[in-house]
């Protein structure tokens, strides 16, 4: 589904490039594992199209996403920080993620509302994030990632800073979405969410 085929980047000419090749099958999950600094975020921007390869390509079934906008690919990225617009509350959030113009369905409506008490935020949709901690507000953007549903989940650190009863509920939300045909691209410090979510390990 997901084919990385020697794609290359640096920051600098002078850098000696990353050349990053895997492919991901619907509901596989590959772990990226490295030292800070080693490149893991520079994939997860790669793949997302924030950043521009030098060579190389990303075939998604079969064809080339290079040259797809970033917010046109089939993706969602929760990344370790700046996830929610500062300006909307919660709702408005989650919604603008599920439908660009939020014209949400009852039944999505309703499912944003069953979302929210399910990660422990229930009556906090009109918060705006700055009344939020961090650790609600990562699971703000959680919960949007998986109510968007598309088949490719890129996770940099998402359950970091979070307590263990909510790291566990959010990993087991994540294996639902898994089982259900998500392919996920996580990297992450933690052992535990390597071993529980994780396929296929990568050292980078
Ligand atoms: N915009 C940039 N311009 C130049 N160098 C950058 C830029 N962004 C990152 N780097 C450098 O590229 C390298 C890889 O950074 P990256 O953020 O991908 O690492 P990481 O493995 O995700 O680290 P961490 O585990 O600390 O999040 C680092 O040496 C970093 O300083």
């Amino acid at each position: 589904m997901l084919d990385v085929q020697n794609l290359t980047f640096s920051y600098a000419p002078e850098q000696t490039p990353w050349t990053f090749s895997f492919q991901l099958e619907p509901g596989e999950c590959i772990a990226i594992q490295g030292p800070s600094g080693s490149g893991k975020s520079t994939l997860m921007n790669l793949l997302a199209g924030f950043l521009t390869p030098r060579s190389g390509d990303l075939l998604w079934k079969g064809r080339s996403l290079l040259k797809t906008k970033p917010w046109e690919r089939p993706i969602t990225s929760v990344f370790q920080e700046n996830n929610l617009f500062e300006h909307l509350n919660v709702l408005r959030n989650i919604g603008l993620g599920i439908h660009p113009g939020m014209k949400l369905s009852v039944a999505q409506q309703q499912a944003v509302e069953n979302g929210l008490r399910e990660v422990g935020l229930g009556g906090l949709g009109r918060r705006m994030p700055s009344e939020l901690s961090g650790g609600q507000r990562q699971r703000v953007a959680l919960l949007r990632a998986l109510l968007r549903d598309q088949p490719l989940l890129l996770l940099d650190e998402p359950l970091t800073g979070l307590d263990a009863e909510t790291r566990a509920l959010l990993r087991s939300m994540l294996l639902q979405h898994k089982s259900r045909g998500t392919a996920i691209v996580l990297a992450s410090h933690d052992e535990e969410d390597r071993q529980r979510l994780a396929d296929t390990v990568w050292n980078l």
